[in-house]
């Protein structure tokens, strides 16, 4: 069975939606804003590192969130976010290319595309500080995707959610990676997956939790296992957005 057999149906639809957008012509050159830096800076206050997402909805979350993303993204930076994601993916998250644009306007913390690029020229669509690479769907191309967007400036996250994906990425030349703890196959979460896989992580590469975190506990639980970073979206959409990243980035 190929990887995408593996995958939950509304998986698969996401990505042929992916496939089939048209890309543009041109190339993107960006000036990215340091994450290790944004990172080192969070530190140094004494508070966690958290990527705080603008996700107005998902095909797992009840509902859609309307408010305008800008004013989310600046409600997160008031309670702290060291950087941000935006979702661009229209159809099932409810995400697009010019939240991000504007939200990259509007703050200046590095922001993370987050979308299912699988190849090449859907690099171009818009210009980010850091672009989501994830292994189980780029495959053996994953080398050639990095080098790609790092060409074009940005810093490149990739996503992994077993131990065999952490090698595939390390072997990549990643440096950033994001140990997801949602199981894109059944779409379960489990905190236990980044506890299994976060101590494979070779030291100098960055660390981040992806999905699940929820509380306070949460947090923390990731943090011990090696996080440098936490990536959340739910538990900060639901709610007061600057309350809910305080909250965690002081856990
Ligand atoms: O809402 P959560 O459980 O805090 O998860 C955030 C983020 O990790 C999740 O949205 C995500 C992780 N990897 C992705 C890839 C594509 C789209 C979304 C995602």
């Amino acid at each position: 069975m190929n990887a995408e057999g593996e995958l939950a149906p509304v998986v698969q639809s996401i990505l042929r939606d992916a496939r089939n957008r048209d890309t543009p012509d041109e190339r993107v050159s960006v000036d990215a804003r340091s994450f290790a830096d944004a990172i080192a800076r969070t530190e140094s206050k004494g508070e966690i590192p958290v990527i705080a997402e603008v996700k107005p909805t998902s095909p797992t979350t009840d509902g859609n969130r309307t408010d305008d993303p800008v004013e989310l993204a600046k409600q997160m930076v008031e309670g702290g976010a060291t950087a941000l994601s935006v979702l661009t993916e229209p159809e099932h998250f409810g995400g697009s290319p010019e939240n991000l644009r504007r939200v990259r306007e509007a703050v200046d913390v590095p922001v993370l595309r987050k979308d299912f690029v699988v190849e090449e020229a859907q690099l171009d669509v818009v210009e980010a500080d850091l672009v989501l690479l994830i292994a189980r769907f780029v495959g053996d191309d994953l080398s050639q995707l990095v080098t790609a967007a790092r060409e074009r400036g940005f810093q490149v996250l990739v996503e992994v959610h077993t131990r065999g994906e952490l090698e595939k990425a390390t072997d990549a030349g990643a440096d950033i990676v994001g140990v997801n703890n949602r199981d894109l196959g059944k779409l379960e979460v489990s905190l236990d997956t980044f506890e299994s896989v976060a101590p494979e992580v070779p030291d100098e590469m960055t660390c981040i939790a992806e999905s699940g975190i929820t509380t306070t506990n949460d947090a923390r639980r990731m943090r011990e296992a090696g996080a440098d970073a936490l990536l959340v979206g739910s538990a900060i959409m639901d709610g007061d957005v600057a309350e809910n990243t305080q909250r965690l980035v002081s856990a």
